[in-house]
């Protein structure tokens, strides 16, 4: 498979058969989207499918989450002329900030920081995260933004598992996701069938 082409008819989600599955051990049952984004029109596409429930909706900012989200969300905020708030894994701002404690599918404590100098009442916020399996990350980040009393527009990721987080997310806030519908069982079993071809093309 030549991961940087583009097949004639693009069905739609055809970019998630350019993920990988995790190959370095059993610990988390992990997909890993980031070579879509290697293949331009898998990028562009996929962020053109997370920009579309949101086309007739007010987005100041777009806020992206620690660490891949940074890679989708800025590419959403360019491409809504935006500008990009980055929520980080806590200890990396050297400026004010406000935290917010959560646990994701590691099941560990974690800390996720924002700048206080951006976010005010008034400002629609898009937030953008590569995954969403618990909903732990997503969860913190949306109350991190509400907290400075901005308003959540909706979030948008590859994925948004079907777990209880995930579930809560989808019935309380507007979201997008790339995954069709008949594919969304295959995510939330983590495992795609296109995994399959996956031994037999790695070294392709
Ligand atoms: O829904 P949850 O169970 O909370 O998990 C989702 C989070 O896990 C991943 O990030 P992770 O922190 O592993 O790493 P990254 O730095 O590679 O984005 C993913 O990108 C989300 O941010
Ligand atoms: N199962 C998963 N696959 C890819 N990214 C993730 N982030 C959190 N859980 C994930």
């Amino acid at each position: 498979m030549n991961k940087l082409a583009v097949p004639q008819k693009r069905d739609e989600g055809w970019y998630l058969s350019l993920m990988a599955p995790n190959t370095k051990g059993p610990e988390f049952a992990w997909l890993d989207p980031s070579r879509l984004y290697c293949n331009s029109q898998a990028f562009s596409d996929c962020v053109t499918d997370l920009l579309k429930p949101f086309q007739s909706d007010t987005i100041d900012l777009v806020a992206g989450i620690d660490a891949m989200g940074f890679i989708l969300g800025s590419a959403l905020a360019i491409t809504l002329g935006k500008g990009f708030l980055a929520i980080r894994k806590a200890g990396h701002l050297c400026v004010e900030t406000q935290t917010q404690e959560y646990t994701d599918y590691s099941g560990r404590e974690k800390l996720m920081e924002v700048r206080t100098d951006v976010l005010k009442p008034g400002l629609h916020v898009l937030i953008v995260d590569q995954w969403v399996e618990t909903g732990g990350t997503m969860k913190a980040a949306i109350k991190l933004v509400e907290k400075q009393g901005a308003s959540v527009v909706g979030v948008a990721a590859v994925a948004i598992e079907n777990s209880e987080g995930g579930k809560w997310i989808k019935e309380n806030y507007k979201h997008s996701h790339c995954i069709p519908k008949n594919l969304q069982s295959q995510i939330d079993s983590q495992y795609l069938e296109s995994f399959k071809n996956f031994n037999r093309t790695i070294t392709e």
